[in-house]
């Protein structure tokens, strides 16, 4: 049978209408079901032994993150039956298993956007993944361009909430029928950025001699960046900095009943005056992102050390 006739199917059973009528990420949520998340992971676990507690979402940049885990175990996206591919410069598509800081981990060197032209709810399987794996704590990183004046590029900011216009007007990636078996239809996300766990980033960050920030992650879809006017739009709305991923990443892991911690580089300053030069480059971006991996690999690998372990049950 052909993809697209399965997929008709798979549509007309859960919502008897044809799937043009359909929203893209009820779309996806209802291909990507349980058991076929149940599969993928089945897939991916046949292929390693390690079986993480903590997944870490690697920003633009930031996969070298991912040099600290010890007794690697690796599995390409590309060989992954029905898993997205990374497209962007900066993100390689490699799960890397193993060990850091003698926690069992998996790390995504690279995630997916939406403007890379999957759905929102596609961009979160692997967060469906980690569920399924057994990881309890998500780490998530990004490269984000900062907003808040007082920021200069090369800062560490950790993510005490985050705004998100795209997610308020339904680019979520939770829309369509829920599977309690993942997590509730209605999701409280109040405390999506766990407080306990931003104080312990903050004392590593001390520890490291690290000048850490804390701030709001503003999310736009991308792939353009903002003009000035959003720019100007999301710090009068509390933003300190700006990115196209991470906010429905911890919604699914906080829908899911996993821990969230994350924390963004600020690769580049956003304009916010109307005759300011254009400043961001994707390019400058990742550059800027491998010069602080070092800064995020440290904080990352203290930050797991000083995990009291009930967290991670
Ligand atoms: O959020 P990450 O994946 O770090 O990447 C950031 O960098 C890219 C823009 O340069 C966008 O994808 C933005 O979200
Ligand atoms: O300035 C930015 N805008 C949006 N996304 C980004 N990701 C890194 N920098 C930026």
């Amino acid at each position: 049978m052909e993809n697209s006739e399965i997929l008709n199917q798979i549509v007309k059973k859960e919502f008897n209408l044809p799937a043009q009528l359909i929203s893209q990420d009820a779309i996806t949520n209802a291909y990507y079901n349980y058991e076929k998340i149940e599969e993928i992971t089945k897939w991916i676990s046949e292929r390693v032994t390690i079986r993480p507690k903590i997944g870490i979402i690697c920003g633009s940049g930031l996969g070298e993150i991912a040099n600290l885990v010890q007794n690697k175990e690796e599995i390409q996206y590309a060989d992954i039956p029905e898993f997205p591919r990374s497209t962007v410069h900066g993100h390689k598509g490699v799960f890397v298993f193993g060990h850091l800081s003698n926690e069992p981990v998996v790390c995504m060197q690279g995630r997916f956007h939406p403007y890379e032209g999957y759905s929102t709810a596609l961009c979160t399987l692997p967060v469906k993944v980690f569920k399924l794996l057994g990881v309890k704590l998500a780490i998530i990183t990004n490269a984000a361009g900062g907003l808040n004046p007082n920021f200069s590029i090369g800062d560490l900011m950790v993510i005490k909430d985050h705004f998100s216009l795209p997610i308020l007007s339904l680019q979520h990636p939770l829309v369509g029928h829920n599977d309690e078996r993942f997590g509730p239809r209605f999701v409280p996300i109040t405390n999506i950025y766990d407080k306990k766990l931003r104080q312990i980033l903050h004392d590593c960050g001390k520890e490291l001699n690290l000048d850490l920030r804390e701030g709001v992650y503003g999310t736009i879809s991308g792939p353009s960046y903002e003009t000035v006017t959003d720019s100007l739009f999301y710090l009068r709305n509390g933003a300190d900095c700006v990115g196209m991923s991470t906010s429905h990443e911890a919604t699914v892991a906080c829908y899911c009943g996993i821990k969230v911690v994350a924390f963004s580089i600020i690769t580049d300053k956003v304009a916010i005056e109307y005759d300011a030069e254009d400043g961001s480059d994707h390019n400058e971006i990742v550059k800027i992102a491998k010069l602080k991996a070092k800064d995020a690999e440290k904080l990352v690998s203290n930050f797991i050390q000083k995990l009291n372990q009930n967290l991670l049950e």
